[in-house]
């Protein structure tokens, strides 16, 4: 007589169930889709990269595409290479995105937008020892304070369309993995990119009363002629080791992942495999309106704390090594 201890296993998928019924319940902000289609795209960065990419697949999609950057040529160079590729007449906006006025007035001229995408960003990986506080405040000001500027400069008449539209709007930040765990040689940048998740948690909580939705996406090292310029031969080489655990993606697969999470109104929009992991394991208190990757972040938490411990241990190990070697190295020079 007695419960058989096999009944004890029935537990699991019923506390699973329960778990994805509460789930279902409580994510928010609530799941939507956002519409691109003859809707306003403006991208920052559009001339170069990520953002010319997401400039093509969003004008493929038949989007009213609106890009911004600073060098007017390369700005003609974009126009013309997405209506060759698509027939899609692009709106070019030369502006430093550090001039909040600059950007105000672009965007005013652009008209309203229903997608915003700040994408625009500079990198110079280097130890913070080395590196000039002039370059730790250039990459604030452009990835950081830029983001700001272009958000105040939007936002009245974003707020203003979703009323009249009745349809949901979005502000999506491009951030990087690096904007979700710190490594080696991107002291500044990480920071700069870190920040843009503070900025966004906040923000959705301010906005979702307008329907407009906040996305964070997060790329790995990605091809682009940004990358490709400095980064690679520039970045120390403990930064190449441990940048490489997460796999390179290319432009245009960073474009389709950022627009298709854009449009599922995703807060967290990870790229690659990696990418997921790491969005699980860093989920924290931010909105999540997917209840089936809330239960995977609730179920996944603490293998995946487990799983990052043992990056941290192997990242840890190859800068000890490193260092060992390295001053071995300058000891031979000195004698
Ligand atoms: N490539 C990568 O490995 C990764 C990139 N990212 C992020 O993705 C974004 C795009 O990167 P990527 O495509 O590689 O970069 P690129 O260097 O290829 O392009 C950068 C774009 O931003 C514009 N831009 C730069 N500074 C300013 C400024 N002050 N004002 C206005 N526009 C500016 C550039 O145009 P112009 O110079 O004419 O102003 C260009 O259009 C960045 O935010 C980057 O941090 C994230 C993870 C990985
Ligand atoms: C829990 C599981 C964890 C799994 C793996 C963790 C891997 C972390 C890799 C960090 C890569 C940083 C790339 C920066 C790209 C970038 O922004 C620059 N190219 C500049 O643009």
């Amino acid at each position: 007589m007695g419960i058989s201890p096999y009944y004890v296993l029935l537990l699991i998928p019923i506390l699973a169930v329960f778990l994805l019924v509460l789930l279902y319940l409580i994510a928010r902000p609530r799941p939507s889709r956002i519409p691109i289609k003859g809707r306003h795209v403006f991208i920052t960065g559009g001339s170069s990269g990520i953002g010319l990419a997401i400039a093509h697949q969003a004008a493929a999609e038949g989007a009213r595409v609106s890009i911004l950057a600073r060098n007017p040529k390369r700005l003609e160079e974009a126009r013309e290479a997405v209506r060759l590729a698509t027939g899609v007449e692009v709106n070019v906006f030369s502006a430093d995105v550090r001039d909040a006025k600059a950007v105000s007035r672009a965007v005013e001229e652009a008209g309203p937008i229903d997608v915003l995408v700040c994408n625009q960003g500079v990198f110079m990986p280097l130890e913070l020892e080395k590196q000039e506080l002039e370059e730790v405040k250039f990459m604030v000001d452009v990835n950081l304070m830029g983001t700001f500027h272009l958000i105040k400069a939007a936002l009245p008449t974003m707020k203003r369309r979703t009323r009249e539209t009745g349809l949901p709007a979005s502000i999506a930040l491009m951030s990087s993995q690096a904007g979700q765990v710190g490594i080696y040689g991107y002291a500044a940048y990480s920071a700069s990119k870190f920040a843009l998740r503070g900025l966004s948690e906040a923000l959705q909580h301010e906005v979702i009363a307008d329907n407009i939705y906040v996305s964070l996406i997060f790329p790995p090292d990605t091809e682009t002629p940004g990358f490709a310029e400095g980064e690679q031969e520039r970045r120390p080489e403990l930064t190449n080791i441990i940048a490489g655990s997460s796999k390179g993606m290319k432009a245009d697969d960073v474009a389709k992942a950022s627009l298709n999470g854009i449009k599922s109104g995703r807060f967290i929009i990870p790229c690659n495999f990696e990418g997921t992991m790491i969005a699980i394991a860093t989920c924290g208190l931010s909105p999540q309106s997917s209840f089936i990757t809330a239960f995977i972040e609730v179920a996944g938490a603490s293998f995946l704390r487990l799983t990052a411990l043992f990056f941290q241990w192997n990242w840890f190990c190859t800068i000890e090594k490193w260092q060992t070697k390295n001053s071995a190295k300058l000891k031979e020079n000195t004698y």
